[in-house]
């Protein structure tokens, strides 16, 4: 009940250049973590900000309590799902988002789409590419700067044809058309798919199509909310190499998964998530081993591992 429900229609505007001041010193104070991938190192350094920084982000619903009394009398309570949670995205960077189902990884990305449920008020600092952003700002980028893989397939638009949905509503439609081909061959969609309806497709080739879309947009950062589930191992592969690849090229993913395997193949950081808010943020290199991971879940995750036995500690 303190200043956060001042901000309950949408993402407070901090524009005060001293924020923005402060935070970059704060980031340059702190230790960079440099990883193998071959990007520019100058890039983040130069102009001296994140493609996406995500600080001190609050989204919080308000339901009625049932439990607390009869119907008529049930109090309006906030639960708070994702809590003070800081994360940032460098050029040419992956950052896989792991942790348990239920601890907020979706809301985050719904947060940085700029998409909100009505019951949520939301509260905290995004800025993509060194500006700061709001909830307006930020449905603005939306396909237009910022893409995302959603977790639900439900997401395509049960009425319009396949194809048009992936070759979307701007751009050239010459350019459009050639480099939907490519992408349906690189995830082999095939041609007939251009012209069936999302109720036609397997669940597979639903999330082909919806890697499709996002990645024709050509956007600066990728969120991809569990991109690969009912993909075959080897379908799953091309996809987390094309977002290698995408980010090699200066691009920013942001890769929600369960697949932590398959993440750490992959990204460069992984931002682990417990309880809606980053416990650890840490390089890929780190979770070889239990003993580089400071936080407890994270070596929990560690240990739950295939190749650790699937070990639960409690
Ligand atoms: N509109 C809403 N009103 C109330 N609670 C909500 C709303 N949307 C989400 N939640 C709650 O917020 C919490 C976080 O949900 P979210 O979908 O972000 O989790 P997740 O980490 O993406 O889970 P999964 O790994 O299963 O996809 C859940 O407990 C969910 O029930
Ligand atoms: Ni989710």
């Amino acid at each position: 009940m303190e200043e956060r429900t001042e901000s309950e229609k949408g993402m407070r505007m901090a524009r005060e250049t001293d924020d923005i001041a402060a935070h970059e010193a704060a980031e340059h104070a702190s230790a960079h973590v440099h990883h193998g991938h071959s990007h520019a190192p100058s890039s983040h350094h130069a102009g001296g900000h994140h493609l996406l920084q995500v600080e001190d982000l609050t989204v919080s619903f308000s339901m009625y309590d049932v439990a607390s009394g009869s119907f008529f009398g049930a109090k309006k309570v906030e639960s708070r799902v994702i809590d003070a949670l800081s994360i940032s995205v460098h050029v040419g960077e992956i950052v896989a988002v792991v942790g348990a189902s239920g601890s907020g990884k979706t809301l985050l990305a719904d947060a940085i789409l700029g998409l909100y449920e009505p019951n949520a008020s939301v509260s905290g600092r995004i800025w993509f590419d060194g500006v700061l952003q709001d909830a307006e700002s930020l449905a603005a980028l939306r396909g237009n700067g910022i893409s995302l893989v959603p977790q639900s397939v439900n997401h395509l638009d049960p009425l319009m044809k396949v194809g048009r949905q992936v070759r979307g509503f701007s751009g050239d439609a010459k350019d459009r058309e050639i480099e939907q081909n490519r992408l349906f061959a690189r995830y082999g969609l095939d041609e007939s798919v251009d012209d069936l309806y999302p109720f036609e497709l397997s669940g597979g080739m639903a999330r082909r199509v919806l890697l499709a879309c996002a990645l024709i947009e050509n956007p600066k950062l990728i969120v991809a909310d569990e991109p690969t589930p009912g993909l075959d191992l080897d379908l799953a592969v091309a996809a987390l190499d094309d977002f290698r690849t995408f980010a090699d090229r200066g691009g920013g993913v942001l890769l929600i998964t369960h697949d932590i395997e398959l993440a750490l193949r992959v990204a460069d950081r992984v931002a682990v998530f417990k309880d809606g808010t980053v416990v650890e943020e840490t390089a890929v290199a780190n979770f070889a081993s239990p003993d580089t991971l400071v936080h407890p879940f994270s070596k929990q995750l560690w240990h739950a591992l295939p190749e650790h036995g699937f070990e639960v500690i409690a």
